[in-house]
């Protein structure tokens, strides 16, 4: 729903013209200060009506533009820029300066701007965060001087100092793994910014409900600690109790600030850290973590997807990963007991992983059960062809592995064969859309977790498809909220799977893709949402009572819609 509702649940989006509304809540802002308001800022298209009754005669030029003509004003400004990273600024710097112009641009122009505002460029500015830097977009939660600071409640008050009382989704970094750049300390904060971003333009959730977090442990990152421009804590990282006592005090102090029911996302966490958290909150807190939740989600999605191309069951094929960090191993919440117990990918499958007993003794715990026993391989390329895949998954972080010979190696069938490369940004990609084409003669099925354009081989033009979380989380966490859910449960997301599998048309298959595009992207995340809320509600875990008759109507009217309000 691109031009969204007339109404949602919040009050946000009520008024009409016919019922305008005070544009203020806590305090009267007019004048220059509405204008400097960015959740207010109308620009150059409050009305003369607004213009005589809040002060702004004379402080605007005489014109009045309706919001469409602003629209295309700033994306023409936006298509100026030739490089991406001064793109990502000019969208920042609407962001702060007119929220709802911003969203307006974003939900409008999704395919065009997602790769700014998100994979591959908000990477890029996480990496040079300290030289863009212009104003606290969420708060930075650091582990200064020592402990004892935290104890009695400073991290409470420190929630305190946002901006907004009502925050129902949190999404948080340590800074540790920033897409597959490493260790950027609390420069990582890029990353919860845009993914909030996502949840606002992409799963309709208010931007006023979202809260970017960046937790500060420190870096271990040279360059940045000898960088005199970095704004993070000059230390190498907390780890072992110091580490879990910061996070547990933050953990604890959610829920006194928002409640019970308040969303928390984390992002990018080093995959030592990442699985143990879940493991131990997500029985406590309303706790997902995208990398690893999102992202096995969206995996067995195309997977489902794909088989309509490839033949067969996810049984018959035999997959193989290049990585066995977060993404690799998929979900593992710890709600062990009444939920499933093993990868989400393998709750449809019986698979076995490719971790080579032999190096058994040296693995963490969580990737034991996936051991095979399998002699030794060391190149890519040998893998490929002593276990021959059908379907080829690159997790590892690292770019360009999968190289001519790898590609022309699982081609040489001349069987369709799936190739995804999940690792982000472009430069940690497996390869490029164009280079998995062309090596595998036009047999390749391939999804990328960055965009990329389509391109014509042989005559025919393949569209790639998109394996992002994106298209997951935004839809996951509006179905949560929506239905006022207490916990995250893993068979949630396997529903997640086959809602945005079933988006799939004929016509998407014809061009190559195993995933819808994001254009479409409202939609989905509605229907995603009613799967998750419906789910929630048959386990007992909804608390919004009594449950809608129709979800995808009720998740579809709840969506934030940034058209201006009518001020009176
Ligand atoms: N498309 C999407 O939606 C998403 C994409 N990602 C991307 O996936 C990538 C990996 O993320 P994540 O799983 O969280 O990272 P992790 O650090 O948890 O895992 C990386 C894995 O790759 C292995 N690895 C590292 N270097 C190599 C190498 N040279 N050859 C083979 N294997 C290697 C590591 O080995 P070892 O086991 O020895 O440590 C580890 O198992 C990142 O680029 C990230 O941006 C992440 C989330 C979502
Ligand atoms: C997409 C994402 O979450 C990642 O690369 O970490
Ligand atoms: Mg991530």
């Amino acid at each position: 729903m691109a031009g969204g509702v007339d109404d949602d649940e919040y009050g946000e989006d009520s008024a009409t013209v016919d019922q305008p509304i005070t544009p203020w809540t806590i305090s009267v802002a007019s004048g220059y200060s509405l204008m400097r308001d960015s959740r207010h800022n109308k620009g150059l298209a409050f009305t003369e009506k607004e213009r005589d009754a809040h002060y702004l005669r004379g402080l605007l030029p005489p014109v009045v533009l309706s919001q469409e003509l602003q629209e295309k004003k700033m994306m023409n400004i936006i298509r100026q820029y030739t490089v991406p990273l001064h793109r990502y600024m000019a969208m920042i710097d609407l962001q702060e300066r007119n929220e709802r112009l911003f969203y307006k641009l974003l939900v409008n122009n999704v395919e065009e701007l997602l790769p700014i505002v998100y994979t591959p460029t908000f990477g890029e500015a996480c990496q040079k965060f300290g030289s863009i830097f212009k104003h606290p977009q969420g708060l930075y939660i650091s582990l200064k001087e020592n402990m004892t600071i935290y104890i009695g409640g400073k991290i409470l008050e420190i929630l305190k100092n946002w901006t907004e009382r009502t925050v129902q989704v949190i999404v948080v970094t340590d800074g540790e793994r920033i897409l597959g750049l490493g260790d950027l300390g609390c420069q990582g904060m890029g990353i919860p910014v845009g993914k909030l971003s996502l949840y606002t333009a992409l799963g309709g959730v208010c931007p006023s409900l979202c809260l970017p977090v960046t937790i500060g442990v420190g870096t271990n990152n040279e360059k940045l600690l000898n960088d005199e421009f970095y704004m993070g804590l000059r230390q190498k990282r907390a780890t072992g109790k110091e580490y879990a006592d910061l996070l547990q005090e933050f953990m604890c102090a959610i829920k006194p600030n928002y409640g019970e029911k308040i969303l928390i996302q984390l992002e990018d966490f080093a995959n030592h850290n990442a699985f143990e958290l879940l493991a131990r909150y997500s029985s406590t807190h309303l706790f997902f973590n995208d990398d690893i939740q999102g992202t096995a989600a969206v995996v067995l999605a195309g997977l489902l997807s794909a088989l309509r191309l490839l033949g067969g069951t996810l049984a018959d094929h035999t997959f193989l990963f290049l990585g066995a960090g977060e993404v690799r191993l998929g979900r593992r919440n710890g709600n062990k007991g009444t939920e499933l117990s093993s990868d989400l990918i393998a709750l449809e499958i019986s698979e076995q992983g490719l971790i080579f007993s032999t190096r058994k003794e040296s693995l963490q715990d969580f990737k034991k059960p996936w051991a095979l026993d399998h002699e030794s391989v060391t190149e890519l390329r040998n893998a490929v062809e002593a276990i021959k895949p059908t379907i080829l998954i690159g997790t590892s972080g690292v770019g360009k592995q999968f190289t001519k010979e790898v590609v022309e190696a699982m081609a040489s069938l001349n069987k369709t064969r799936l190739i995804m490369v999940l690792s982000n940004p472009t430069s940690q990609a497996g390869c490029t859309a164009e280079e998995a084409y062309t090596w595998s003669e036009g047999r390749a099925i391939f999804a990328s977790g960055i965009p990329f354009d389509p391109f014509e081989y042989n005559g025919k033009t393949f569209v790639p498809g998109q394996a992002n979380n994106a298209s997951i989380f935004p839809g996951f966490g509006l179905g949560l909220i929506m239905s006022g859910s207490i916990r995250v449960r893993d068979n949630m997301l396997l529903e997640v799977s086959k809602a945005l599998a079933s988006q799939v048309t004929e016509k998407h298959y014809e061009k190559g893709m195993i995933y819808p595009p994001f254009k479409d992207i409202r939609k989905i995340s509605a229907n995603i949402a009613a799967k998750v809320a419906a789910k929630a509600y048959q386990l007992g875990l909804a608390s919004h009572l009594p449950q809608p008759e129709d979800l995808v109507e009720s998740a579809e009217k709840c969506m934030y819609n940034p058209v201006y309000r009518c001020y009176r």
